[in-house]
């Protein structure tokens, strides 16, 4: 029986490694099990010279940072990490049922009540998180794992900041700070509120909301919030009525995380153990 996985100098003798899972950005993630405890996890694997080419060792330290002192059901856990000669080694937590996007794309979207559950639990992980003054910044289909219950997991904190040391390390006082400066930092947070009106939309219809077969056509769609509702699938009006407070392009204007949870379409469509039962 697996006890409790508990961090310590590992190396890769510690794990027995199984099959590829699949591939992150920067390498690839094994199934593997730490012997001591019998846990399975999944071993993610980086290249030191990938991660130094494209200069994103900083972020990984981040990644690494932030993850790991996150502890809550929506949020995929990361034990601890360790390195070789020519590798870095992130030891997470396995999602048995695989990655969300590949359920959306095999489904085509999602029932209502699936996608108001799903969107329930990011938003009670993101309130976690901004709580913490984390904010994702990366919120996307890719990025979600599916738990063992079929609860979803964010995972990848790749793109993830700590708001608060931004303030700190900006010039140690706030007093400095142009209101622009503050107010930046501050409204960082609300890029989630509107990841996540994005991803209901994507979960409701199969496609993101300004998509455009140009990416200057995309941007110019996001930036005129130019968004429409295709009559199929047939969507009901207090799903439309969530997405479009949340799609407001005055950040300040996008409807909180904890008014989300309290919006009709959740409290009637999504399942308050916040797994959803196919
Ligand atoms: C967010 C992210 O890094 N995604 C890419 C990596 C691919 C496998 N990674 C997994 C990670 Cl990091 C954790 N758990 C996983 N479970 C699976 C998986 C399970 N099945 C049945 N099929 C798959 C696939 N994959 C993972 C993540």
């Amino acid at each position: 029986e697996a006890s409790a996985i508990e961090k310590r100098r590992w190396t890769l003798n510690d794990f027995d490694i199984g099959k590829p899972l699949g591939r992150g950005k920067f390498g690839h993630v094994y199934l593997a099990r730490e012997k001591r405890s019998n846990q399975i996890v999944a071993l993610k694997v980086l290249f030191k010279s990938q991660l130094q080419q494209s200069q994103v060792e900083h972020q990984l330290r981040r990644e690494v940072e932030i993850q790991s002192h996150l502890r809550h059901s929506n949020i995929l856990r990361l034990y601890g990490y360790f390195y070789d000669q020519k590798r870095i080694y992130l030891v997470l937590e396995y999602a048995p049922k695989g990655e969300l996007y590949k359920e959306l794309q095999k489904c085509k979207y999602f029932s209502e009540r699936r996608a108001a559950t799903y969107i329930a639990s990011l938003a009670r992980a993101l309130i976690y998180c901004h709580g913490k003054h984390v904010i994702h910044r990366d919120i996307k289909p890719e990025n979600l794992l599916i738990g063992a219950q079929g609860e979803l997991k964010i995972a990848d904190f790749g793109w993830s900041v700590h708001t608060f040391n931004r303030r700190r390390t900006m010039c140690g006082t706030l007093d400095y700070l142009s209101p622009e400066m503050v107010e930046s930092v501050e409204h960082d947070a609300s890029v989630d509120i509107w990841s996540l009106g994005v991803l209901c939309y994507e979960f409701l219809y199969g496609v993101p909301p300004f998509e455009a077969k140009e990416h200057s056509d995309t941007y110019r769609r996001i930036m005129q919030v130019d968004l429409t509702f295709p009559p199929r699938p047939i969507i009901s009006s207090t799903a439309k009525d969530l997405i479009s407070q949340m799609l407001v392009k005055e950040c300040s204007q996008r409807l909180p995380l904890h008014k989300v949870l309290e919006h009709p379409w959740i409290v009637q469509n999504s399942e308050p153990s916040g797994v959803y039962k196919s």
